[in-house]
């Protein structure tokens, strides 16, 4: 029999720490970082700002944005040997397994690995920000045997981006979009990966460590996998008329419908109207809007039927799509942003750590003598 102890399964409403990076208030379906709100910082900062407020608790001034830039451009290419790697891992494995595979190879070669000092994690933070789209972007191309594309130092950090998965830079309403996203999946508290990255820090291992068992809980989905997930879905539907019946067939086999409900939000994700604001303007630059339709059944449907809303992942799935984006490439984009709500609170946990050490109430077998194995028949 277990013991009158109370648990809380999934830490659901558990206070782990105090933090401030950013907050959520569900309450009013919002959230900030460092106390400015997401949609102003989406609407009047750009991604790197938004990195920079992170890491540094003030958004920059126009000297220290740039010397920002200057070491993230100067940090972006990958070794020769990282390259090789690369060229090895397996055709048909997905971007997120060598994402975290490339990502515990730079823990491996970067030259401050084990220096966990704040001033070396700020580095070491820097360099995973630069090099992380460079690794997606190459293995990504690589995967579809093609040839992987050197960053290119002139161009500012979304615009690389792109210029690395596509060789071309798109038109100024689609970066817009990208770096409003990039904004977006910044930050979020102690979310799962998050709270995976701080329990490996407070055990004082190093940032690459961290950061790469966060990768390997964001690939989950019910986590971030989810923004692929959602994609697959919208393909399965053949058209928004026939949106009602699928999701009908869901709740009949009461399957999860990716994309929707949150651990914190129950209200509505303070993400959502932005992403699906520039989900929308994505739709009307390429001229497609089935993929939009189809989601606005789905979110009507949901909220009628199970009053459940959307989160951030619901717009971001077909936002990345109509981007030109290969499905399997949307979770490591997300990793491209988190990565600088992750080592924000890697650098909080350090500076104040304790070692994260929960209790479990033991529900096994009473504790029984050893039969000798010559006893055991
Ligand atoms: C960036 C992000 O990580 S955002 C999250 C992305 N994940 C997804 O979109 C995956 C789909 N969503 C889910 O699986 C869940 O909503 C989670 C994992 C995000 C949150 O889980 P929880 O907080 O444990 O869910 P919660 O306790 O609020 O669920 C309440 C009820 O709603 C149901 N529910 C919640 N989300 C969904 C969904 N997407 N589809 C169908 N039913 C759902 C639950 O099954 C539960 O039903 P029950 O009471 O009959 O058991
Ligand atoms: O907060 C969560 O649990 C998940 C989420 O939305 C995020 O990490 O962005």
């Amino acid at each position: 029999m277990s013991e009158a102890i109370e648990v809380r399964k999934g830490l659901v409403g558990v206070y782990a720490d105090d933090s401030a990076v950013s907050k959520v208030m569900p309450e009013t379906n919002s959230l900030t970082y460092r106390g400015y709100a997401v949609q102003d910082l989406c609407e009047n900062a750009s991604f790197d700002e938004t990195a920079y407020l992170l890491w540094n608790g003030e958004l920059p001034n126009r000297a220290q944005l740039a010397a920002f830039q200057a070491e993230e451009k100067a940090n972006r290419a990958l070794s020769p040997a990282l390259l090789r790697v690369l060229r090895e891992f397996p055709r048909e494995a997905h971007p997120m397994d060598m994402i975290r595979t490339a990502v515990s190879f730079m823990g491996m070669e970067d030259p401050e690995t084990a220096d966990i000092s704040d001033a070396a994690q700020r580095r070491k933070a820097m360099r995973l920000l630069a090099k992380i789209p460079t690794a997606v972007a190459a293995s990504n191309r690589l995967s579809k045997g093609l040839e992987p594309i050197a960053p290119d130092p002139a161009l500012p950090f979304c615009e690389n981006f792109f210029h690395m998965v596509f060789g071309k830079v798109p038109q100024k309403e689609v970066i817009k979009a990208f770096d409003v996203s990039m904004i977006l999946y910044a930050e979020h508290t102690f979310n799962a990966s998050t709270f995976t990255a701080r329990t490996i820090t407070s055990t004082m291992a190093d940032m690459h460590g961290a950061i790469t068992g966060a990768i390997a809980a964001l690939k989950g989905p019910l986590h971030g996998g989810a923004n692929e997930a959602v994609m697959h879905m919208l393909k399965e539907i053949p058209s928004p008329e026939a949106a009602e019946a699928w999701i009908q067939d869901k709740f009949d086999h009461k399957a999860l419908v990716m994309g929707f409900g949150h651990r914190v939000y129950k209200t509505g994700d303070s993400r959502v109207p932005t992403m699906k604001k520039y989900a929308e303007i994505m739709a009307e630059v390429v001229g497609d809007k089935r993929w939009m339709n189809t989601s606005a059944v789905l979110a009507r449907v949901m909220l009628e039927k199970k009053n459940i809303h959307p989160n951030l992942d619901f717009p971001a799935g077909p936002a990345y799509y109509l981007m030109g984006f290969d499905i399997p490439l949307f979770t490591p984009i997300f990793v491209c942003s988190r990565i600088t709500g992750w080592a924000a609170h890697v650098l909080e946990q350090a500076a104040d750590n304790r070692l994260i050490r929960p209790l479990s109430r033991y529900t096994g077998v009473e504790q029984r003598p050893v039969v000798p194995l010559a006893e055991r028949g």
